[in-house]
């Protein structure tokens, strides 16, 4: 018998980047806008640490790199049109991360409850999420729209946590970018960095708490976080 020794604990995970690779099909998209407006396309490396504020982010630094200027009154058909070409195209490259599924399935069969904090819209996360089969992992898969302040806003994580029943004081965060350290720091949760994700700042300087090289690592890395949990506070309690 698998000992539920996660009991309690909620893990928030965050989507691009740390749960699926998804800059290849994102960044085309943003490439295939460029074009439209007679841009040049932009490198898929180093568009991909655009990746971690949400879509509308990811259009205008794409199109103010290309050298265009940012102009808010076509912003909103822009918008459309980049959401509905991602729509299209919003799994053709999309995949897990090496070890997501066996990783998920044994912290689950451990007892933590998981749920996604994602600056992807609730619904683009739903339907990518859906397409390769990642859904059931999750208690819910919580966007920018579903909360009151989006990351690194604290609130994203704990109303999420919150909103699966569990205790943002026995919380962990995982992710890959500044959103996600700023967010954990503010809401007083300890963070996992995933190395392997789309963040323009070096992992080891986000401020987190631990770093990951490969998704597998992940199970180590809580396991560590909830002993020092212990000690924290047997010391407390003394
Ligand atoms: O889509 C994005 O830019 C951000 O999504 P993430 O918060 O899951 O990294
Ligand atoms: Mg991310």
């Amino acid at each position: 018998m698998i000992d539920r020794d996660l009991e309690g604990w909620t893990i928030a995970f965050d989507l691009d980047g740390t749960l699926v690779e998804t800059h290849q099909d994102l960044v085309g998209t943003l490439n295939r806008m460029l074009v439209k407006h007679g841009l040049p396309e932009t490198p898929m490396e180093s568009a991909a640490s655009l990746i971690g504020g949400g879509a509308r982010a990811l259009l205008q630094h794409g199109f103010e790199r290309a050298g265009a200027s940012w102009d808010e009154a076509h912003a909103p058909a822009l918008f459309e049109d980049f959401i509905a070409d991602y729509v299209e195209h919003i799994d053709d490259h999309s995949r897990p991360f090496d070890g997501v599924v066996e990783t998920l399935e044994r912290l689950s069969a451990r007892g933590a409850i998981l749920c996604v904090a994602t600056n992807k819209r609730s619904d683009l996360s739903e339907l990518l999420l859906g397409k390769l089969d990642l859904t059931r992992h999750f208690a819910a898969i919580v966007g920018p729209d579903r909360v009151s302040a989006r990351k690194p806003s604290g609130a994203h994580l704990i109303e999420a946590v919150k909103l699966v029943g569990g205790d943002p004081a026995r919380a962990i965060m995982v992710g890959d970018a500044s959103p996600d350290t700023g967010a954990a720091q503010d809401a007083g949760m300890p963070c996992i960095v995933a190395t392997f994700g789309y963040s323009p700042i070096a992992p080891e300087d986000l401020g987190g708490d631990v770093l990951i090289d490969a998704f597998e690592d992940v199970e180590e890395a809580i396991d560590g976080l909830v002993v020092d949990f212990y000690v924290q506070k047997a010391l407390a309690d003394a």
